[in-house]
Order: C-alpha cells, then sequence, then structure tokens
C-alpha cells in the first residue's frame, strides 16, 4: 500500500534534503555571471537620454568657462569693509555673452549682469538690491567678502576631468551635463533586445477573442503585456515572442527563431505535467535549478538558450512581475552594459500585523497610506493581478522570522526604485 506525507499544504515549505539558494547568494551568483551582450554606437546628445554610456566621458570645457556674476549688481575688487562704500563708476557694462571690453580701473566698479564674464580688475559683487547708484557712483553697505556673488571658473566642472564612466544611464541631468562641457556626441551600448514568451494552451492573447467566445478554462495573456511594458519602460527593445502552445517542439520553435539578446518567458516551470519549459530548458538549456527562497516567486528557472539568457518566470502574474523586477532587472541592466541596480529602499512604519516563517524571502504588495505606514494587499494569493495595480511597490522581508505588528519598521521598495 502506498504511504502518503505528512499534510503541510504549504508550495514554499523547503522539502527536506533540498539545497534552498537564499535569493541574495542567487543574486550574487547572477552578478559575477552577466556581462554587456550588446555593440556600441554613436548618438547625438540630445537623443541619448535613457540610453547607457559605453565609454567615460572627459569635458571639453569647463563649467562655468570663465568666472562669472551670479547676481545682477556691480563688481568691484573686494572685500568691502564694514561699513558704507562709495565707488566711482567705469563706463559700460558686462552683460552675459557681452563680455566688457578692458580693464575696470583700481578703485572703480562697474555694471554687471548675472552670468557675464568678471572683467579683468574685479572679483566681487555686491547684489543691486543692495545698492543705490546715479550716473557717476554706485554706493553700498559693507562687509561683503572677497569673491562674493562671484562664480569661479570650472568651479563646477574643469575641463579634462572624467565627468562620467561606461555603464551610467543617462538622465536629463547627464544630458545637460554633457550639454555644458561641449560634448555633441556619446558613444552609447545598443539597445538590449528582451524578447517576452508566455507558455500555456490556456493562454490567450488580449483582443483575439472577446470574452463571451473565450473557451472555459482559457485565459487572457496578462503576463506578457505586463512584461513587455516593463521592458520598454526600462529603456530595452521589447521584441513579442508570442505564447507558446504546451508541446515542447513549440517552444523550441519560439526559442530558436527568437533572435534577440535575452529573453523572459513565463509559465511552465514548476514541477507540473504540463511544465515543459523547464523540461525543455532542462534537457536543452544548460539550465540551472536554482530553488531560490523566495515567496512568490520559487520556481525561477535561470537558463541559456543557444548562447541566450533566459528567464524561465514563474505563471503567476505576481511572481512573474516580482521575479522579474528583483532576479531579470539587475541582470538585463547589467547585459545591455549598466552597472548591476540595487533597489533602493525605504524603512517605514507597518500599517500591518504579519508573522513571517524563516527560511525564505518574501515580497508583499504594497503603499504607502495617507498616515505614512506600509500597508500591504489584503490577499497573498499570486494571481490576484489587482493587488499588482493596487501598489505601489514591495515590502521585502527578508529570510529571518517576523512578528510584524503595526509600527514595526519594514523595507518599502517603490516599483520605481527598480528602474535604475
Ligand atoms: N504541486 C505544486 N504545485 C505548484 C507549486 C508547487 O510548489 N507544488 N508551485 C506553485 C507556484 S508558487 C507557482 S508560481 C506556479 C508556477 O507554475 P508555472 O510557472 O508552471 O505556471 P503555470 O502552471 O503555467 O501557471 C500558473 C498560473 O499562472 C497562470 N498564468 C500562466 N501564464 C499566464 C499569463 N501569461 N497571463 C496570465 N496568467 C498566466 C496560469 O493560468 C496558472 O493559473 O505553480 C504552482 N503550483
Ligand atoms: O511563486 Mo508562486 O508564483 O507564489 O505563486
Amino acid at each position: 500500500m502506498i504511504k502518503p506525507p505528512k499534510l503541510r499544504n504549504d508550495c514554499f515549505a523547503l522539502p527536506p534534503g533540498v539545497d534552498w539558494v537564499p535569493m541574495d547568494d542567487a543574486l550574487d551568483r547572477m552578478r559575477s555571471r552577466v556581462r554587456a551582450v550588446v555593440g556600441t554606437e554613436s548618438v547625438p546628445v540630445d537623443a541619448c537620454a535613457g540610453r547607457i554610456l559605453a565609454e567615460d566621458v572627459v569635458a571639453r570645457r569647463s563649467n562655468p568657462p570663465a568666472p562669472n556674476s551670479a547676481v545682477d549688481g556691480y563688481a568691484f575688487a573686494g572685500p568691502a569693509p564694514d561699513g558704507p562704500v562709495t565707488l566711482p563708476l567705469a563706463e559700460g557694462r558686462a552683460a552675459a555673452g557681452v563680455p566688457f571690453d578692458g580693464a575696470v580701473p583700481a578703485g572703480h566698479a562697474i555694471r554687471i549682469l548675472t552670468g557675464a564674464i568678471l572683467p579683468p580688475g574685479v572679483d566681487t559683487v555686491v547684489l543691486q538690491e543692495d545698492t543705490a547708484a546715479d550716473d557717476r557712483d554706485v554706493a553700498l553697505n559693507g562687509p561683503l567678502k572677497r569673491g562674493a556673488n562671484a562664480r569661479n571658473a570650472g568651479e563646477d566642472v574643469q575641463e579634462g576631468a572624467r565627468i562620467l564612466s561606461s555603464g551610467r544611464r543617462l538622465r536629463p541631468a547627464e544630458v545637460a551635463l554633457l550639454s555644458a562641457v561641449g560634448i555633441s556626441e556619446v558613444a552609447v551600448f545598443k539597445r538590449l533586445r528582451v524578447g517576452v514568451l508566455s507558455n500555456g494552451d490556456e493562454v490567450v492573447p488580449p483582443g483575439m477573442v472577446p470574452p463571451e467566445a473565450m473557451a472555459a478554462g482559457a485565459i487572457y495573456d496578462a503576463n506578457r503585456p505586463m512584461l513587455l511594458a516593463q521592458i520598454a519602460l526600462w529603456g530595452f527593445e521589447p521584441v513579442d515572442l508570442g505564447v507558446a502552445p504546451d508541446r515542447i517542439d513549440g517552444l523550441r520553435e519560439k526559442l530558436d527563431g527568437a533572435n534577440v539578446d535575452a529573453i523572459l518567458t513565463s509559465g511552465g516551470v514548476s514541477t507540473g505535467d504540463e511544465d515543459h519549459v523547464s523540461a525543455l530548458l532542462r534537457a536543452e538549456g544548460h539550465m540551472e535549478t536554482w530553488r531560490i527562497a523566495i515567496k512568490p516567486g520559487r520556481p525561477l528557472a535561470l537558463a541559456v538558450w543557444q548562447g541566450t539568457p533566459v528567464f524561465g518566470l514563474p505563471g503567476n502574474p505576481v511572481a512573474a512581475l516580482v521575479c522579474t523586477l528583483v532576479f531579470a532587472r539587475p541582470a538585463l541592466e547589467a547585459l545591455a552594459g549598466g552597472q548591476w541596480l540595487e533597489p533602493q529602499g525605504f524603512d517605514l512604519p507597518a500599517g500591518f500585523c504579519k508573522t513571517k516563517k524563516p527560511g525564505r524571502s518574501e515580497f508583499l504588495r504594497a503603499r504607502i497610506g495617507a498616515d505614512g505606514r506600509v500597508e500591504t494587499f489584503h490577499s497573498e494569493g499570486s494571481g490576484r493581478i489587482s493587488g499588482l495595480s493596487w501598489a505601489d511597490g514591495l515590502v521585502h522581508l527578508d529570510e529571518a522570522p517576523r512578528q510584524i505588528s503595526p509600527g514595526d519598521r519594514v523595507r518599502f521598495l517603490p516599483y520605481r526604485s527598480f528602474d535604475g
């Protein structure tokens, strides 16, 4: 007679004898292996935002290029002593883009506007509002330190200084920096092409069949549109690989024809009879069966298909997104030539209670409530897509057991912290 095991009813219970990889170890292992897999191209600076720099950049010009005034006012040779001072005005003025032609005679002041180069002979500027002036003189009350309201040449960036390093994601701030120091073109990594594939005979592309005509058991594909959108938001090139049927040869065909730099597939990685993704990757795709101690998302398959990294994500949409954020996100950035990304989290007071079991990392759909506390979605069900949308991020609980009460501090990772 066959003898059943003791009921545990917890698919996250750690089977005895199985070697579970803690989440951080899995990330460290991945980090040590992934390298840039894309070539480079040159792009104009006004089109480089969102791209990843493929070279170190050196300033071609200082910022500011010359000493200049930070305010509208009058420039003179500082300092000004304590008390009233009256200075004769030199003829003419210095304006941004129209420098004063000549030197300011000793003991004189000159009218100057914000951004104007400080003419030879002056180094200090008094704010217009702090002066009284007529055609001949300007009067002010000291003291004013030498150099007040003036900006030194190169005080921000020196010509020849390395301003940005290869691997840097370029944001609007970097566009300004590059522009200011005379860079008009930069070498960037070509966009990483990321293929997204769904698996399962039950999965129907949205828009193909109206709800009233859907077969019993059929579901709309939520993962592929979600992951394609996420890939695009991260600045990679999304490639729609469609839906693979529950047949090994159908899946093989999809993978063979993908022509991408990395693949995200969802579904078919657990241990069920139809879980042909892990079966195929194990047989032909150098799969590493990483049993990562994480909830949701334990069945994560990491493989290499003919040289292309494949992230075999769980089918449940919540687990698919969590695994994408936690594992695929940093790896994709590194494959794309960027730096390994670690999400910036915040320790905030909990607005919920939870008993957390030891031995696995957990991610809960969460958002910050009006009282500044972190609330979690009412269900941890991994198919509850509405909770992904309800949330603004995830609470991360590490492997340690915890008894969380309202007010205890928990780690909140906004979705945006995965953007890099
Ligand atoms: N006996 C066990 N069963 C399961 C275990 C386990 O440990 N023992 N783990 C569960 C967990 S956790 C997960 S996650 C899933 C992972 O399974 P698969 O990756 O093989 O995914 P599927 O079985 O194909 O699908 C799971 C679920 O997700 C739905 N799904 C799949 N693809 C999509 C899609 N593109 N869009 C929307 N929804 C999708 C699918 O219909 C299923 O409901 O295994 C558990 N089982
Ligand atoms: O890992 Mo499963 O996705 O929790 O539901």
